[in-house]
């Protein structure tokens, strides 16, 4: 199977499918550092990273943007002093899309 990082994200039609039970499995373990959490009725992947300041946690946050732009599929990010929580989910279909897990694989790649 083509690793997450190879793929890019399609465009996520409000009648997309949800990943089912069965891919979530699957398709997390691709992701070991990432959980799931339920917002508002509304799965979501999310993983905090650590940084040794501000400034680092931000340059991560500005290579996060770019990369949510070049793919167009964009996550809930909160940045603190020395800590990035990043969020991702599929707004339009209120949930996880296997985007969301490519993205959360792209997103690890930016500490590379
Ligand atoms: C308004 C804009 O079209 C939407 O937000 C696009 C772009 N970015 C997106 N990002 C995410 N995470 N989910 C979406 O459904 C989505 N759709």
């Amino acid at each position: 199977m083509t690793a997450l990082t190879q793929m890019k994200c399609e465009a996520c039609q409000a009648d997309a499918p949800k990943v089912t039970d069965a891919e979530l499995a699957e398709l997390i373990r691709m992701i070991p550092d990432w959980g799931v959490q339920v917002r508002d009725g509304i799965m979501q992947l999310e993983r905090v990273y650590k940084f040794k300041n501000f400034k680092l946690a931000m340059a991560f946050t500005n290579r996060l943007a770019d990369l949510a732009e070049e793919e167009f599929h964009h996550p809930g990010i909160l940045t603190e002093w020395g800590k990035v929580t990043v969020t991702w989910w599929s707004h339009s279909i209120k949930g996880l899309h296997k985007n969301d897990f490519i993205m959360a694989a792209k997103t690890d790649q930016l500490l590379d």
